[in-house]
């Protein structure tokens, strides 16, 4: 009966690839305005899809014409978005094994985290305890080369010391941000990219925007320490990410960095 259903590699391939596109889109908007603007998007084309097989011509050819001329509109909405999801594919560092797990996240339960987040977010209790300012960047799947070549490179197993250090306020390191990628402090007096985000309060000052920026701009989580109030921020996705004790913001810095 459903003998006139063929399947081929190349379908299975297809469904595949729309899957991902939809899975990385949706990662991309998931929390954002944008994500309505999409949804408000899909149900256009639907509804013309609808009234094509319905041969409702009229409506159709109005809501084609709206569609075809909309692909300028939706490359401006989505500036930002666009540049992510590009910036996502063109740095994601496939050499490494863990990331290349991190491609497959969304086809597996779990797997074993390695991040020593406790000894991160160890060393920014310690600095928030004396207010020492620190501005600490996690790579997860985009490569932050770009970003390690604006300051000095290094390759020092993480732990409280070697952070303390890096941010004490005399130390000649401690301005700009360190990149840890795999437990290792690979570069420090990083230059971010600043958000120019009017969400922003403006309370929050460069560091801040700083932080916020990167992990717009990619997918990595910053945790970050305020040296006018020692609060420890961490932050994901362009945003503060809310925790109530020190062991759940450890376990959200384990959970991210699967
Ligand atoms: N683009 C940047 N990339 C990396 N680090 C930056 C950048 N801009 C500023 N910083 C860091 O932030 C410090 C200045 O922080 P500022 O006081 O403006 O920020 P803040 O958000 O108010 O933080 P705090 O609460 O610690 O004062 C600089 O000394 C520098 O170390």
């Amino acid at each position: 009966m459903l003998d006139f259903i063929e399947f081929s590699f190349l379908d299975i391939l297809d469904i595949l690839l729309v899957a991902t596109l939809l899975y990385y889109i949706y990662k991309l908007l998931k929390g954002t305005v944008a994500i309505n603007i999409f949804i408000g998007i899909a149900l256009i084309f639907l509804i013309w899809k609808i009234t094509q097989a319905l041969k409702m011509e009229m409506l159709s050819g109005i809501l084609g014409y709206l569609l075809s001329g909309g692909v300028i509109a939706l490359i401006i909405v989505f500036q930002q978005e666009i540049r992510k999801f590009l910036l996502m594919i063109g740095t994601t560092n496939f050499s490494n094994k863990r990331s290349f797990l991190n491609q497959l996240k969304f086809l597996q339960t779990e797997i074993g985290s390695e991040i020593e987040a406790e000894k991160i977010v160890k060393a920014c209790n310690n600095m928030s305890k004396n207010k020492t300012g620190a501005l600490i960047v996690i790579e997860r799947t985009n490569s932050l080369d770009f970003l390690i070549n604006t300051g000095d490179q290094m390759n020092a197993l993480v732990n409280e010391v070697i952070l303390e250090s890096i941010f004490f306020k005399n130390s000649p390191l401690h301005d700009g941000a360190t990149i840890i990628r795999d437990n290792y402090v690979v570069a420090t007096r990083v230059v971010l990219p600043i958000s120019d985000s009017t969400k922003i309060p403006a309370r929050f000052g460069l560091r801040h925007r700083a932080a916020i920026g990167v992990s717009e701009k990619t997918d990595a989580v910053c945790l970050l320490v305020s040296e006018e109030t020692g609060e420890i921020s961490y932050i994901k996705d362009g945003e503060f990410v809310l925790y109530t004790t020190q062991d759940e913001l450890i376990e959200k810095i384990k959970k991210d960095s699967i």
